[in-house]
Parts: structure tokens; C-alpha cells; sequence
């Protein structure tokens, strides 16, 4: 954006517009490490980055060296994790953390209803009150599993109009797998920037601090916490070494920082309630780092999506992008599954999602457009669960259309779902439970599918 915008605007702008509007200018032009899983290095200053150690005696530039541990230190190196992050101050720097309101925010375990084995699905959330920032704005859905021992995984949504200022959240209860449907966002990390716009996905790993500012004048999405092992890229198997996501178009930020003297609340979740420290810096501070502990962007557009060339509709476990593995293979404690445009050709196939009772969880949500098992009522930022062995699938509508269909190749563009599939049941939260926006008769999607077999 030009110097006369910027002029224009600042004659009648809100300081809501002026925080857009410099958050739009730090978004330009970002720069970033492509990989997955790999280990990165950047310094935001020549020199920054001791070479060939982690702990020097004294750090370059006068900088401190902390090491931020996604992972025990022992396990084995393919699933080791953590970072060394050189800054102006320590973390450690800090005053006694004080338990603060955990505003529609809930964690693990979740007790407040009793699982519902009920097909459910909500509109979206309604507008946020004036003011509300990424993290007053996040509402959470369920989950499952505890975040004291460090397994399962919730579901949030959140609504935003504003950017967060004079202060950053961490969550050391788990990973933050966001997906933004509505409204680009800014993520100012300790690692540097990252911007994340619908269809595409940003992860802020366990424990990193992180600001969301607005790139627009509001926000609206979805948050898988994972609490479980963190979200790897899952084995392609007979399908090669190529296919699904591929790991280079991850992308890590570059180090970029503030030096900024002055009251900054950290809010940090832990074990499911919120607790603030205000620190007299910002501790966005790192002006060096290197490791494998990384926030990242993944666009997924850029999935590539694998079906069937010849018949039947493949389960949709080919369509994982992210997956968080138990210790029992092949099972997963959440999988992060995309459905993407793609061509459907199956020839004598009921082409749509089948009917199907699963063991697993199935959250989804709607980044844009429609859905293909769904005529109607699955709207973008709504999402509906069927939980462990629910009974569902196409509905009437869809069902009849696909039935009777002639059997062309078929593009399915009209638009972008994503599930969060779980091994355990989620559990709702009274909110979500109780919410406006539940619909109510979700059933009837399912009524009037007619009896086709002979009569007796
Ligand atoms: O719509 C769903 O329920 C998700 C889903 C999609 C699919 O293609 C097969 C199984 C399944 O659970
Ligand atoms: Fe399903």
C-alpha cells in the first residue's frame, strides 16, 4: 500500500483501521524456509546466530540463549523437537502468572455434558461483540482427552474484529492448528511473521507465543488444540514418495522482532485455564533462532488429491494432509483431512461420501462453498459432528441426485471442507450444547429416504 493511502486514512481512521492498515504493511513481501519437520536457522541481525554451538558464554550481540522443547529430550531423533531461540531477554524474566477470566475458552477434559451420540451440526458463530481479538474471540466446540496427560484434542472456533495489542497468547497445553474461513490473518510469532488467508492453514506448535492481528476488518475460523503428539505428515504407503501434502510447501517465518519496552500481557493457557503475566518487554524478542519446534503455513490448494481411477469412492483417510499418530499404528489422535477441488471419474459408483458408521469422531467444518454429501444446511464456518459410530452419510437430496447422476468425469470445485477425525468421542462443551446456532432438526436431512426393496 502506497504513502497516500496511508495519508488518507489517517485523517478520519479508527485506531482499529491504523493497526489493519500497519499489520497490511508488515504482511508484504514475508519471507520463509520451505520444509516440514526440518531444522531451520535465521537470524534477524548479521551475526545473531551462534555458529557451531548452542551456548556460548556469552551469547552474540548480547542476546540470551533459551531452549524452547516440543519433545522429551530423549526420544528418538525422528520425532526430537525443539528450538534454540537467542533474545533480548529471557523468558524466564517474568512476573508470578495470575489466573485470568477463560472467557468461552474451555480445555480438556471435558465434563460439562454428557457425550452425545446424536448427529449435530451448528451455523456459524454469530458476530463478535466490538473489540473481541483472536483470543477472547476463540469458543470452543469439545473435545476430548486431558490436557494433563497430554492426549486428545479440542475443537474451537473463533470470531474476531480486532487485532490483538499489547499482548500475545502461548498454549502450553497443546499445538494450534487454525483455519481461517473468513479474513486474513497476521500471526506475529516468537519466530517471526506468518500471514494465513481461507484455504490456507497455520500451526503455532506448543508453548510458542504469538499475536493474531487482522488483516481485515473481521476474522472468523476454526482451531483444532491438538494435545497429542504433534501433527507430522503422514506415510504415503504404496502410493510412493510423492502425493498428498509435500513437505516443501510448508513454510517456517524468518526471524523478525521487537524491541519493545513496556507492559505486555503474556496470556497462557495451561491445563485448560487461561493465566496472565504482564512482562515490562514484548517477548516477541527473538532476533535469532534454529531448530525444528516451528510455526508454518501450509496453503491447501496445494494438496494434491489422489481417488480412485477406476471405481467406488475411496475412504477419506486419503485425504489426511496432517496427522497426530498414538502410540498404536495407524491410529491417530486427530487427523487434519482436506476435501480440495478434484475430479471425480469412478465408473459404476455411488460417487458422493457413503453411508457409513465409523469408530472414529468426525468433526467438519467449511472453509467456502458447499460440501458434496450435503444439499443444504452445511454452511461455511458452520460444522457438524458425528461422533463414534453415528450413523451418517449423504442426505436425501444428495443421495437421489447421485443416484440417478450419469456418470461423466466430474469436477468438484464448488468448494473447500476439512475434518478434524479423532479417535475418541468429543464431548460438547454447555455452550455448545445450549448454542443459538445448533440447528435443530439436523435429523431430517436423513427422513424420507425411501424403502427401493421389493415389497414383501
Ligand atoms: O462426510 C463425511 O462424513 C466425511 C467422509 C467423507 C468420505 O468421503 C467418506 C467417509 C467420511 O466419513
Ligand atoms: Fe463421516
Amino acid at each position: 500500500m502506497g504513502q497516500g493511502t496511508d495519508s488518507t486514512t489517517s485523517t478520519t481512521s479508527t485506531s482499529g483501521d491504523r493497526a489493519r492498515e500497519q499489520a497490511r504493511r508488515a504482511a508484504e513481501g514475508l519471507s520463509h524456509l520451505s520444509g516440514f519437520g526440518n531444522e531451520h536457522s535465521s537470524e534477524a541481525e548479521p551475526g545473531a546466530l551462534p555458529i557451531g554451538r548452542n551456548s556460548p558464554q556469552r551469547a552474540p550481540l548480547g542476546l540470551y540463549a533459551e531452549q524452547l522443547s516440543g519433545s522429551a529430550f530423549t526420544e528418538p531423533r525422528a520425532h526430537n523437537r525443539r528450538s534454540w531461540l537467542y533474545r533480548i531477554r529471557p523468558s524466564a524474566a517474568h512476573p508470578r502468572f495470575v489466573r485470568t477470566d477463560n472467557g468461552t475458552l474451555r480445555g480438556a477434559p471435558f465434563e460439562e455434558t454428557v457425550p452425545d451420540p446424536n448427529r449435530l451440526r451448528w451455523g456459524p458463530l454469530p458476530e463478535a461483540p466490538a473489540g473481541t481479538d483472536f483470543l477472547s474471540g476463540l469458543w470452543t466446540l469439545g473435545g476430548n482427552g486431558d490436557a494433563r496427560q497430554r492426549c486428545g484434542m479440542a475443537v474451537h472456533l473463533y470470531a474476531a474484529n480486532a487485532s490483538m495489542t499489547d499482548r500475545v497468547f502461548s498454549d502450553a497445553d497443546g499445538e494450534l492448528l487454525i483455519v481461517p474461513e473468513r479474513g486474513a490473518l497476521l500471526l506475529r510469532t516468537e519466530f517471526g511473521l506468518l500471514r494465513a488467508e481461507p484455504s490456507q492453514v497455520a500451526l503455532i506448535p506448543r508453548g510458542v507465543r504469538f499475536r493474531v492481528e487482522l488483516l481485515e476488518e473481521s476474522a472468523r475460523g476454526y482451531v483444532c488444540e491438538n494435545y497429542g503428539r504433534p501433527f507430522t505428515l503422514p506415510d504415503l504407503g504404496p502410493i510412493g514418495a510423492n502425493g498428498l501434502a509435500s513437505a516443501r510447501d510448508f513454510l517456517a517465518p524468518t526471524a523478525a522482532y521487537e524491541d519493545v519496552e513496556g507492559p505486555v500481557e503474556v496470556v497462557n493457557k495451561f491445563c485448560g485455564n487461561l493465566w496472565s503475566a504482564v512482562y515490562d518487554h514484548s517477548p516477541l524478542d527473538v532476533v535469532a533462532w534454529h531448530g525444528n519446534h516451528l510455526p508454518y503455513v501450509y496453503d491447501l490448494r496445494r494438496f494434491n488429491v489422489l481417488g480412485t481411477i477406476s471405481y467406488d469412492h475411496p475412504d477419506p483417510s486419503i485425504f489426511t494432509v496432517l496427522t497426530s499418530p498414538s502410540d498404536t499404528p495407524g491410529l491417530a489422535g486427530v487427523d487434519f483431512v482436506v476435501f480440495a477441488p478434484r475430479w471425480l471419474v469412478g465408473e459404476d459408483t455411488f460417487r458422493p461420501p457413503y453411508f457409513h458408521r465409523n469408530v472414529m469422531s468426525e468433526y467438519m467444518g467449511l472453509i467456502e462453498g458447499a460440501y458434496d454429501a450435503k444439499a443444504e444446511g452445511f454452511v461455511p464456518g458452520g460444522g457438524s459432528l458425528h461422533n463414534m459410530m453415528s450413523a451418517h452419510g449423504p442426505d436425501r437430496e444428495t443421495f437421489e441426485r447421485a443416484s440417478a447422476a450419469e456418470l461423466q468425469p466430474q469436477k468438484v470445485d464448488d468448494g473447500l471442507a476439512f475434518m478434524f477425525e479423532t479417535r475418541w468421542p468429543v464431548t460438547l462443551t454447555e455452550q455448545a450444547a445450549g448454542a443459538a446456532h445448533l440447528q435443530p432438526d439436523y435429523d431430517a436431512v436423513w427422513q424420507g429416504l425411501e424403502r427401493h426393496f421389493p415389497a414383501p
